[in-house]
C-alpha cells in the first residue's frame, strides 16, 4: 500500500526553482528525501523501483534500511550521517541492498539543504550503475587472474596500450630485465630494450600490428646494467570497435638455443665446406661481435712453445698485432687444469707491459678476457679473446658466447692441425719431411709450366748418395735414417726459396731449380757437395758423406717432368764412376761446358796462391792540364791452359766460386805495393784505382783491412780509390751501405764505375759518398756518330760538376772524344788514346817517356 505525499507548504523563490529542478530529475534519476535525522521524507517512483519498495513501504523507513547491516554497523555510516547534518554534500558509489536482499549499485549524491539556516532535508539523487560495476569487478578478476597467469610463466610478458606505451609488464619480465613496471611503465619498450633497431624495423613492425597481424622476431635484448639475451618476441596487436588498443608481447630467453644455433649451424657448415681456417676464424669473431656490439674479439692460435699467433681479429688493427704475434705466450698456462675456471683477464691501465696497449686504447679498450682453446689432450693450442669498454665483470651472456666460440674454435682448429697431418702424410716423406714423389712431380709440373711461359731455363738434380749401402750395413739401419735426415737438411739449407726438394726414394734425392742457367746448377752442386762433405756424427763413428749428381736441363734437355728425371737419373749414372762426388749433365755440350768451368775454377784458384795474376795500370790523365791524374789497376791472367783470359771471364767465376773476396784483397795489396815501388822511384802517381766488386762490400772487415794494407805501404788513405759499379745500388746485403760509408769516412775516394749503364738514379748518387762519375765507354764509342749519346754523355758531366764529383771519361780512343770530352766539361780521360792498361814496369816507361805527364801529357 502506497501512502500519498505528505502536504507541502507553501515555497519560497528558492524552493521553487529547487522544486523544478527536481520535477526534472524526478524522471531521469531516482530521487528522494531523508530527514536530518535519516527517515525517507520523499521518493520518486525510480527509487522506490530501484530499491523493489512500494512508497508506504518505504515512506518512514530509516535509510539504514537500504544499507549492508555491516555498513551501517561501522564508524563510517555514523560518520557519513555527521558530515551530511554537518552540511557536506557527499558524492560517491554505494552499494545497497534492495527489498529483496540483492545489492545494487548507486552512484549518488547527497545533498543537505537548509531553510533559514538550519538543515531540513537531505537530497538524494542517484543513478543505478549495478550492471557497470559488475561488468568492473568482472574484467578486474579477469585482469587479476591474467596477473596471475603471466606472473606464474617465466617468459616476460609486456602489455602496451595503442601508443605503444607499457602498460603492464609480469613478474617474469621484472626478474629477465631488472627493470621495475614504473621504470618502464608509459615508455616505449623499445627504447629500453632493444636501442639498436633501425627506425625502418620498428616501422615495419608496427605496421604489421595496426593491420591485425602478430610479430614474431628473434633479437638480442638488453636488460639493466647492459646485459643481453637473446629472445624470441611475440607480438599481437589487440583491437576494440575496430580500433588497436593493446599489443601483447611474450619474450623468451632464447640466449642458450640461439647461441648454438648461429655459432654451430654457421660455422659447422663453414668447416663442413671446408672453408678456409681464417675465412671459419673470421666468421667465429664476426658472429660474436654481431652479438656483443660494443666489443672486439680475437682468435689466436698456440704454437707447440707456447707462443700465441693471431689468426683472426676483424674490429682490431691486425697489422700491429700480427707484429707481437708470437712473441707473448698465453698468460693462463698451456695445459687444463682440472677444476680451475681458465678464464684471464686484464684491465690495460693497470698493466703497463701488455702488448698494444696504447692502440687497445686508442680505440677504447681497456678490458680482455680470454679463455684458452685446448685440444682433446687438454694441450693449449689457442685462445679466444673479448675486448671491452666497460669496466664491468663480464657476464652470463658474454661468457656462454666465449665458451660456445672457444667450443668451435677448438673444433676448426684441431680439425685444421688434423688436415694438416693428413697432408702431410700424404704428400712428405715421413723420414726426411722432405715432399714426396707426388708433392715433387706436381710442384716441378707447375715449375715448368711457369718457366714455359716466362722463357726460363730450369736445371732438375738427381742426387744419389754413395756408398750408402755400407753406412746401413756396418753402422746399421738407425745410422742410415740419421744420415738420411742430415742429407735432407743440407740440401734443404742450399735450396733457395723457389727451389724444390724432394725425396724419391731410399738414398735418392731430387732438387728442382727454377730459373738456373747450367753455370748456376754447376755452382749449386758444388755447394751442395761441399756441405754433404762435412763430416757427420753417426751412431757414435764420424762419418763422411757423398753424393753424384745427375743434372737434366728445361727445356735443352726435355719439356716434361718425367723426361728430365729420368735424363738426370742417366746423367747421375755417368757421374757414379770410379770417383764418388762427382757431377754430370746429361748433355755433353753442358757437361763439356760444366766440367771447363770447374777446370778453370780450380785454376784459378791456384793462380791466386801461386801469383799466376798479374796487374796491368792504364794512366788517367786530367783534361784540362794534361797531368795524371791516378792509374786504373786492372787484373790480367794467363793460364798454362786456358791462355789469357779475360776478367769479363773470370772476375764472375770468381764471384761464383767465393775467391772474389781473395781476388779483391790480391789487387788492392798488389796495387799498393806497386804505388810505393812507383813513388820510391821517384815517380809521381797520384793515386791507383781498384776495382771492387759488391760482394766484397758484405765483408765488414774490409774498411780495417785497407787501412792495414795502405799503412803497411805507407800510404794515404786518399791515395786509393775504389771503384763501385751501379749493380751495388741493388745489392740489399745489409753490409754494403755500413762498409762503403766506412771506406768513405776513413779517407778513401769512391769511384762510381760505368756510370749510365746500370741503375743509378740522382738521388742514390747522393746516398752513397761517391767523389768521382766514370762514364761508361759504351757511350763515347757512339760519341762521333750518335747525338743521343752526345747528349747523354752531357748531361752526365753536367749532373757530375753540379754534384761536385770528378767526372772521369772512360774509352776514350780518338782525338774527336777527347776535344768533343774536353767540352762537354770532363775533367779526366782515360782510354787507348793516352795509354792501354800496361804491365808495372811499362806504365813507368810510359810515364818517363811522357815526361809532361808528370807535369802535363798535353801541356
Ligand atoms: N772486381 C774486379 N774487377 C776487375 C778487376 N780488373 C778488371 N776488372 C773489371 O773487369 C772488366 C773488364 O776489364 P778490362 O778487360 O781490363 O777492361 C778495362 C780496360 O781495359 C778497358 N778499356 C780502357 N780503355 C779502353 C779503350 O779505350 N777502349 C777499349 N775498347 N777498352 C778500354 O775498359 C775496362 C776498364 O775497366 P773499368 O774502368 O773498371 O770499367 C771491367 O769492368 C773491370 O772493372 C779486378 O781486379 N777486380
Amino acid at each position: 500500500m502506497t501512502s500519498p505525499n505528505p502536504p507541502i507548504t507553501p515555497l519560497s523563490d528558492d524552493a521553487l526553482r529547487q522544486h523544478a529542478l527536481v520535477s526534472t530529475l524526478d524522471h531521469v534519476k531516482a530521487f528522494a528525501q531523508f530527514s536530518p535525522q535519516g527517515e525517507l521524507v520523499t521518493a520518486n517512483d525510480i527509487f522506490l523501483d530501484l530499491l523493489g519498495y512500494t512508497r508506504d513501504e518505504a515512506i518512514g523507513s530509516h535509510h539504514r534500511r537500504f544499507c549492508d547491516p555491516a555498513f551501517v554497523a561501522s564508524p563510517e555510516y555514523a560518520h557519513f550521517w555527521q558530515r551530511l547534518r554537518a552540511g557536506e554534500a557527499y558524492t560517491d558509489l554505494c552499494e545497497r541492498r534492495r527489498k529483496d536482499g540483492s545489492v545494487c549499485w548507486l552512484e549518488a549524491t547527497y545533498a543537505p539543504v537548509r531553510e533559514d539556516g538550519v538543515i531540513t532535508r537531505i537530497l538524494k539523487m542517484a543513478s543505478d550503475v549495478t550492471e557497470r560495476v559488475h561488468r568492473d569487478h568482472l574484467a578486474h578478476e579477469n585482469v587479476r587472474r591474467l596477473s596471475l597467469v603471466a606472473n606464474a610463466t617465466d617468459n616476460a610478458v609486456l602489455i602496451t596500450d595503442g601508443r605503444w606505451r607499457t602498460v603492464y609488464v609480469n613478474q617474469g619480465f621484472v626478474r629477465k630485465f631488472r627493470l621495475k613496471p614504473h621504470e618502464i611503465g608509459g615508455r616505449q619498450p623499445t627504447f629500453t630494450l632493444a636501442p639498436h633497431l633501425s627506425g625502418d624495423v620498428l616501422r615495419d613492425m608496427r605496421r604489421e600490428l595496426r593491420q591485425g597481424r602478430d610479430v614474431r622476431r628473434e633479437e638480442v635484448l638488453r636488460a639493466r646494467g647492459q646485459e643481453r639475451y637473446w629472445c624470441s618476441i611475440a607480438t599481437s596487436p589487440v583491437f576494440e570497435q575496430g580500433r588497436l588498443v593493446n599489443t601483447v608481447t611474450v619474450i623468451t630467453d632464447i640466449t642458450q638455443s640461439k647461441m648454438h644455433q648461429v655459432l654451430h649451424q654457421r660455422v659447422l657448415e663453414a668447416i663442413v665446406h671446408e672453408r678456409p681456417l681464417l675465412d671459419v676464424l673470421e666468421m667465429i669473431c664476426a658472429e660474436v661481435e654481431r652479438m656483443l656490439p660494443d666489443m672486439a674479439s680475437a682468435v689466436l692460435e698456440a704454437s707447440p712453445d707456447g707462443m700465441v699467433h693471431l689468426l683472426a681479429a676483424p674490429r682490431l688493427p691486425t697489422d700491429s698485432l700480427r707484429r707481437h704475434s708470437g712473441r707473448v705466450r698465453w698468460p693462463g698456462g698451456d695445459r687444463a687444469v682440472e677444476g680451475v675456471d681458465p678464464l684471464v683477464q686484464f684491465q690495460f691501465d693497470a698493466d703497463a707491459e701488455m702488448p698494444l696497449r696504447d692502440e687497445l686504447l686508442a680505440l677504447g679498450y681497456r678490458h680482455v678476457w680470454g679463455l684458452p682453446v685446448f685440444d682433446g689432450d687438454g694441450k693449449l693450442i689457442g685462445g679466444v679473446v673479448l675486448h671491452g669498454r666497460e669496466p664491468q665483470p663480464i657476464d652470463a651472456f658474454q661468457r656462454g658466447l666465449m665458451d660456445a666460440a672457444v667450443h668451435l674454435c677448438a673444433l676448426a682448429l684441431t680439425r685444421e692441425r688434423a688436415k694438416e697431418r693428413i697432408r702431410q702424410l700424404a704428400f712428405y716423406d715421413a723420414l726426411t719431411h722432405l715432399p714426396n714423389r707426388t708433392l715433387l712431380l706436381g710442384k716441378a709440373a707447375q715449375a715448368l709450366a711457369t718457366a714455359r711461359r716466362n722463357g726460363a731455363p730450369v736445371a732438375v738434380l738427381f742426387i744419389d748418395l754413395d756408398r750408402f749401402k755400407r753406412v746401413n750395413d756396418s753402422l746399421g739401419h738407425a745410422a742410415g735414417d740419421d744420415l738420411l735426415r742430415h742429407v735432407a737438411d743440407r740440401i734443404g739449407a742450399a735450396r733457395r726459396h723457389s727451389d724444390i726438394a724432394g725425396r724419391l726414394s731410399g738414398d735418392e734425392f731430387v732438387l728442382v731449380l727454377p730459373d738456373c742457367s747450367a753455370a748456376h746448377a754447376t755452382d749449386i752442386v758444388e755447394r751442395l757437395q761441399a756441405s754433404l762433405a762435412v763430416p757427420i756424427e753417426l751412431a757414435g763413428t764420424r762419418t763422411q758423406c757423398s753424393a753424384s749428381i745427375g743434372i737434366a736441363m728445361f727445356p735443352h734437355d726435355g719439356n716434361d717432368i718425367d723426361t728430365l728425371l729420368q735424363r738426370a737419373d742417366m746423367a747421375m749414372y755417368q757421374a757414379k764412376g770410379e770417383t764418388r762426388g762427382r757431377f754430370a749433365f746429361f748433355s755433353h755440350e753442358l757437361n763439356v761446358a760444366a766440367q771447363e768451368r770447374l777446370a778453370m775454377e780450380d785454376a784459378l784458384r791456384l793462380a791466386l796462391q801461386n801469383g799466376g795474376l798479374a796487374l796491368h795500370y792504364q794512366p788517367q790523365v786530367s783534361m784540362n792540364t794534361g797531368e795524371l791524374h791516378g792509374v786504373e789497376a786492372l787484373a790480367r791472367w794467363t793460364d798454362p791452359h786456358f791462355g789469357a783470359v779475360p776478367p769479363s771471364r773470370f772476375v764472375p767465376l770468381a764471384e761464383d766460386c767465393g775467391l772474389i773476396g781473395e781476388l779483391g784483397q790480391w789487387a788492392l795489396n798488389l796495387a799498393c805495393t806497386q804505388l810505393a815501388a812507383w813513388r820510391a822511384e821517384g815517380l809521381r802517381v797520384p793515386s791507383v784505382s781498384v776495382n771492387f766488386s759488391p760482394t766484397s762490400f758484405h765483408d765488414l772487415g774490409l774498411p780495417e783491412f785497407v787501412a792495414a794494407t795502405l799503412a803497411r805501404h805507407g800510404l794515404d788513405p786518399t791515395d786509393l780509390t775504389v771503384e763501385i759499379t751501379e749493380s751495388v745500388l741493388m745489392d740489399e746485403h745489409p753490409s754494403v751501405a755500413s762498409t762503403i760509408q766506412a771506406l768513405s769516412t776513413m779517407g778513401v775516394r769512391l769511384a762510381m764505375d760505368d756510370f749510365g749503364t746500370g741503375y743509378s738514379s740522382l738521388s742514390s748518387l747522393r746516398r752513397l759518398p761517391i767523389s768521382e762519375l766514370k762514364l761508361d765507354r759504351s757511350f763515347i764509342n757512339d760519341l762521333e756518330r750518335n747525338p743521343t749519346a752526345r747528349a747523354l754523355s752531357r748531361a752526365v758531366a753536367q749532373i757530375g760538376s753540379t754534384l761536385g764529383l770528378t767526372v772521369v771519361a772512360e774509352g776514350v780512343e780518338t782525338d774527336a772524344q777527347h776535344a768533343l770530352l774536353a767540352r762537354q766539361g770532363y775533367h779526366v780521360a782515360q782510354g787507348y788514346l793516352l795509354a792501354k792498361p800496361l804491365p808495372p814496369e811499362a806504365f813507368g816507361t810510359w810515364l818517363r817517356s811522357v815526361p809532361a805527364a808528370q807535369d802535363s801529357v798535353f801541356g
